[in-house]
């Protein structure tokens, strides 16, 4: 199953920059993992913000929402989440 995921990040000021370091290194080893195991299929900078346009394939609802909590960054984010379907004029399949 598609899904297309747009996350925003908010760390507060607050976090100290070690610890926002830290977790930022978490979130890329995490993300980088799932990458290649193809079922992170396309993150995109969102130019301009600290934000990110991604596709996932997934086995199912639950998978995704797995994967979603348990990003390291996940507390400090805000999410949409939109299921994909195929388009009728896709020449790919
Ligand atoms: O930078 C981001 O968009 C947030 C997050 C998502 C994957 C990753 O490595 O960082």
């Amino acid at each position: 199953m598609l899904f297309k995921v747009e996350m925003t990040v908010n760390i507060p000021a607050s976090l100290p920059k070690d610890q926002a370091d830290a977790i930022k290194a978490e979130e890329k080893a995490y993300s980088q993992r799932l990458q290649r195991e193809g079922k992170w299929l396309h993150i995109w900078r969102v130019a301009g913000l600290y934000a990110n346009v991604s596709i996932f394939d997934v086995a199912d609802n639950q998978e995704l929402h797995d994967i979603l909590t348990g990003l390291p960054l996940y507390p400090f984010m805000t999410m949409s989440v939109q299921p994909l379907c195929r388009h009728p004029s896709s020449v790919n399949s």
